[in-house]
């Protein structure tokens, strides 16, 4: 772990449920958490303490003649400094996580968003993974021939060291649309039609399907249709499913034969799957009936990791992990992430706090740090709106760094401005954002020009989709509290996770967290107030400028036209000179926050 993290608080642990066939790890939605969660002891492990963890697991397969492997289901990228603050961004994180011995990685959205995210993954990831990375439904313009061709092979079949589990795998992307222009994702219902799957599906001796992708494991059209190809040629075949996307913890059954995993976001977790059962390429090994699946969600910090591979703070880290460690320590000081802008007086929750509230992230937002901000620079009546998922992690009560602002909002997108919007519509337009009008924007999109597929990206599925899980977990977690014995009452806030396998898959057995839905869109009024012009009745503003982030601009555009306000992008201009909502935020914690001396 990093020397400033905080020290793991020693709870109660469940057992790694260890297959002496073959047990996966499992991390997805990384976002560049490789350095752990400095600020939270219960997820403080490193890329490099996942490294020692691997290779004891893998030495305890190894004598035990069992398998592991290791899955990524993408997203690796945006979401902190280490990856974030570098110019080129990526420029350490590359070559940090190239250390670990992936057998089976895939890509995710965020390696896509922009070009040069994707040529850095053709040109960088994909050679470092270059017997592992999979991409069944992604193409890439290759930067030197300007051909379309795949970002890595379609699929591969390998056979597994020690068991000899004959298993074929796949790698796929959800049907995303907000990709930039160099790179082409085939939609799954496509994909799955293709020869080269359905004869892919069809290969002999396959003791098991493993697919892989950044794809939600539960209510995922792309992933049903997966399942039911594979089942609709090999009706019989274990077939384990590695998703992402939602940031949630979660396992699916598909049937008794096929399970999903997912494993949760920004590093917390390492999922771990087991499978007992299979045939192999051994001789006389046949399968059984019904193989065993398990799992686990391991709280990725060294109590949980020393626990689970049998070592302790002396035996743990090997000279490889050790070294990665050491590498993060050097890129996170050449980086200057602790740099510090100010002190945090409080703790502001992103999901675990209701919105709007007094410690609500979206609150501080919406009624200090944008009224702030576009008071300045904003000369007439205005309303400023803002996505919520650009923002992807709360702040801590304490020193706001570097890292910070890019925990809290890496995006490079700026805002966009429109003049002269009449009031009503202007006004009216964050209603139809958050979809509590009586039209929903989904209707929208069909409705004008059947865009709704490539605006689905940008908005709903947004933070709700995340805090909907979250809180659909969360409901049930009152449930796996009444089952531990009043005396065991776990004091450590945490992920209670309830899934279909039941409520006993977290490792560390934690007392539940709360997690609020919010909305997709908040807003701020500067220079008026909507609640004065309602109070006297008159005196609103004819118009308004309209001030949004570019991210939600075909969004915006849209509700405006239900609006009855047509704007082209060509109308649009440029606000706040091109600030991103990271360096809006870092000035104003730089104006409004300081340190005490006890901070
Ligand atoms: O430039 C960007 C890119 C993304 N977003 C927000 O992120 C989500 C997607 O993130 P996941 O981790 O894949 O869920 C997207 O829907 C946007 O809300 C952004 O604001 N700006």
């Amino acid at each position: 772990e990093q020397p400033s993290a905080p020290q793991p608080i020693s709870a109660p642990l469940r057992e790694l449920p260890w297959s002496k066939q073959v047990n996966f790890l499992h991390t997805t939605d990384t976002h560049g958490w490789h350095a752990g969660h400095l600020q939270e002891a219960q997820y403080s492990g490193d890329w490099g303490d996942y490294i020692s963890f691997a290779h004891h697991l893998r030495k305890r397969a190894d004598d035990e003649g069992s398998d592991l492997l290791l899955v990524d289901t993408g997203d690796r990228v945006e979401g902190n400094g280490l990856y974030d603050a570098s110019s080129p961004k990526g420029k350490y994180t590359f070559d940090i996580l190239k250390h670990q011995h992936i057998d089976v990685i895939t890509p995710g959205n965020h390696e896509l968003y922009i070009a040069n995210t994707s040529r850095r993954e053709f040109d960088e990831v994909v050679p470092d993974f270059k017997d592992s990375y999979i991409a069944s439904n992604l193409d890439v313009y290759n930067p030197s021939s300007g051909k379309l061709q795949p970002l890595a092979p379609r699929y591969r079949r390998f056979t597994t060291k020690n068991q000899q589990i004959r298993v074929l795998a796949f790698g796929f992307l959800f049907n995303f649309h907000g990709n930039a222009n160099n790179t082409v994702v085939q939609p799954v219902q496509e994909t799955v039609k293709e020869p080269w799957f359905q004869d892919a599906i069809r290969t002999k001796d396959i003791d098991l399907f493993l697919v892989a992708g950044h794809v939600p494991v539960r209510d995922s059209e792309e992933y049903d249709l997966v399942y039911k190809a594979i089942r609709g040629v090999a009706w019989d075949t274990p077939i384990a499913l590695f998703g992402g996307h939602t940031h949630i913890r979660d396992y699916r059954k598909y049937d008794k034969k096929a399970f999903g995993i997912e494993s949760g976001r920004y590093m917390e977790t390492l999922g771990f799957l087991s499978i007992d059962g299979l045939s192999t390429g051994k001789r006389g090994v046949g399968a059984m009936a019904s193989p065993e699946f398990r799992r686990m969600y391991i709280d990725n910090n060294l109590y949980s990791l020393q626990h689970h591979s049998g070592t302790n703070k002396t035996t743990f880290g090997t000279d490889l992990g050790k070294n990665v460690s050491q590498a993060i320590r050097s890129a996170r000081k050449q980086l200057k992430l602790d740099h510090t802008f100010g002190c945090a007086p409080r703790d502001y929750w992103l999901n675990r706090a209701p919105y709007p509230a007094e410690d609500s992230l979206l609150t501080l937002l919406d009624t200090q740090v944008i009224p702030d901000t576009f008071n300045h620079s904003l000369d007439r009546p205005s309303i400023v709106i803002t996505n919520s998922g650009a923002m992807r992690f709360d702040i801590f009560k304490g020193p706001f760094t570097t890292d910070s602002t890019f925990l809290v909002s890496p995006f490079t997108s700026g805002f966009r401005m429109i003049k002269d919007v009449p009031y009503g519509a202007a006004t009216q337009l964050l209603q139809l954002l958050n979809n509590q009008g009586q039209i929903l924007l989904e209707d929208l999109a069909a409705m004008y020009g059947g865009e709704e597929h490539r605006l689905k990206d940008l908005l709903p599925p947004l933070a709700p989709v995340n805090a909907q899980t979250l809180s659909r977990n969360q409901v049930h977690i009152a449930s796996s509290d009444q089952q531990i014995p009043l005396a065991d009452k776990p004091s450590l806030p945490g992920y209670t996770t309830v899934d279909d396998a039941g409520s006993d898959g977290d490792d560390t057995i934690h007392q539940a967290i709360q997690f609020y839905d919010v909305p997709n869109c908040i807003a701020s009024n500067i220079g008026f107030s909507a609640t004065t012009v309602l109070e006297t009745q008159g005196e609103e503003p004819d118009k308004l400028d309209l001030v949004y982030n570019e991210f939600i601009q075909d969004w915006v555009l849209l509700a405006l036209r239900y609006l009855g306000q047509k704007y082209e992008k060509g109308q649009t201009k440029s606000a706040l000179r091109g600030q991103t909502m990271t360096s809006v935020i870092e000035e104003w914690v730089g104006g409004h926050w300081g340190c005490d001396a006890k901070d």
